[in-house]
């Protein structure tokens, strides 16, 4: 049963249907977190990117956490991003401590979630709902680090089951610290799309995950794919409860959403990039394309009524992009 329609019985409804309904019809993701880590100082130049501060200042990842809960996110994504398996053995450690640290970002956005929910009761501040934990998965592409990520361009050895591969472990592992969801995100090419849908079969995974695309022309996923092929592969899985766009510039977002209303039932999530360019061999933010007069909050209106249930902000976006965000789709002042 792809999606679950408005009027299903409450007890029928996955999380994501019910946090999209107390948020009144449309959720707020969280913001950029390797920006945000790194204005409050973190250095991620480094294979592991934002990661890597799960070894070196976890308590930073929380302090991260907490700000885009206090912004108004409804969902708040872990910083697994680009942590894997091969890459924490890599840097000398053991499989063992590999997959703590793994549970280690998810307990850490678990905790933040608990700390602020319960202090937000305490203060009964209506304008906040719990928030759900997402357990990021990056692309292999993210892995690799070589610009693939946005390429979707693998090379001809790679297959299904070698990507399948790849991502096993680090989903048991992820799946079983305890999140509300799994998030994978900014997935560059149909083959990943197909690896992940057939994984979460094989691993009977039972925690909804939600499958995110980047996009670099706003009619492609980056490989130049089409949207619909991917839409088609995930509608058929029950694991999948979420579908949508990352990191990808803020002027496609509306016409991207437009297409997807048209090709799957399933929830909608957009949350695009500031609109900078990340420059892969100069490793650094190259100034927004214009799209237009309009500011990514008023944007998020125009996404939120072409249908998006959930929306927030990937790359260079900040916990000021997520009030802003939040106010202007749940409609209240306040934060
Ligand atoms: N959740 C990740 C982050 O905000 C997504 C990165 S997209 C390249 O850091
Ligand atoms: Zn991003």
């Amino acid at each position: 049963m792809p999606g679950v329609s408005a009027l299903a019985p409450a007890a029928a409804m996955g999380a994501v249907e019910k946090l999209v309904e107390k948020a009144g019809g449309c959720a707020v993701i969280d913001g950029g977190f390797a920006t945000q880590l790194e204005a409050l100082g973190a250095d991620i130049n480094d294979p592991l990117w934002s990661a890597a501060c799960l070894i070196s200042k976890p308590h930073l990842v929380k302090e991260v956490h907490m700000q885009y809960l206090e912004a108004g996110a409804d969902v708040i994504i872990s910083s697994s991003y680009q942590a894997t398996i091969p890459g924490f053995l890599a840097r000398g450690m053991s499989l063992e401590e590999a997959e703590g640290l793994l549970r280690t970002s998810v307990k850490l956005a678990l905790e933040a979630r608990d700390e602020f929910w319960k202090s937000a009761l305490r203060q009964s501040k209506p304008v906040y709902n719990r928030a759900l934990v997402a357990a990021s998965i990056g692309s292999y592409g993210a892995y690799l680090a070589d610009g693939s990520e946005y390429s979707g361009s693998y090379g001809a050895d790679i297959t299904t089951e070698k990507l399948k591969d790849f991502h096993r472990r680090r989903l048991q592992v992820l799946a079983s610290a305890g999140p509300d969801l799994i998030a994978f995100e900014a997935i560059p090419n149909k083959m990943e799309t197909q690896a992940l849908v057939e994984l979460l079969e094989e691993e009977n995974i039972h925690v909804p995950s939600w499958i995110c695309f980047s996009s670099v022309d706003g009619k492609h996923l980056c490989s130049g794919e089409t949207f619909a092929d991917c839409l088609q592969i995930i509608n058929s899985s029950e694991k999948v409860a979420v579908v949508g766009v990352n990191c990808t510039p803020p002027q496609f977002i509306e016409g991207i959403i437009i297409e997807f209303k048209k090709q799957t039932k399933k929830a909608v999530a957009v949350y695009p990039n500031s609109g900078e360019v990340w420059d892969g061999i100069a490793k650094r933010w190259l100034p927004a394309e214009c799209f237009g007069h309009m500011s990514f909050d008023a944007l998020a209106k125009r996404w939120q009524e072409a249908g998006a249930s959930l929306i927030g902000g990937c790359c260079r976006t900040t916990p000021s992009t997520i009030r802003a965000v939040s106010k202007i789709v749940k409609g209240k002042a306040g934060h």
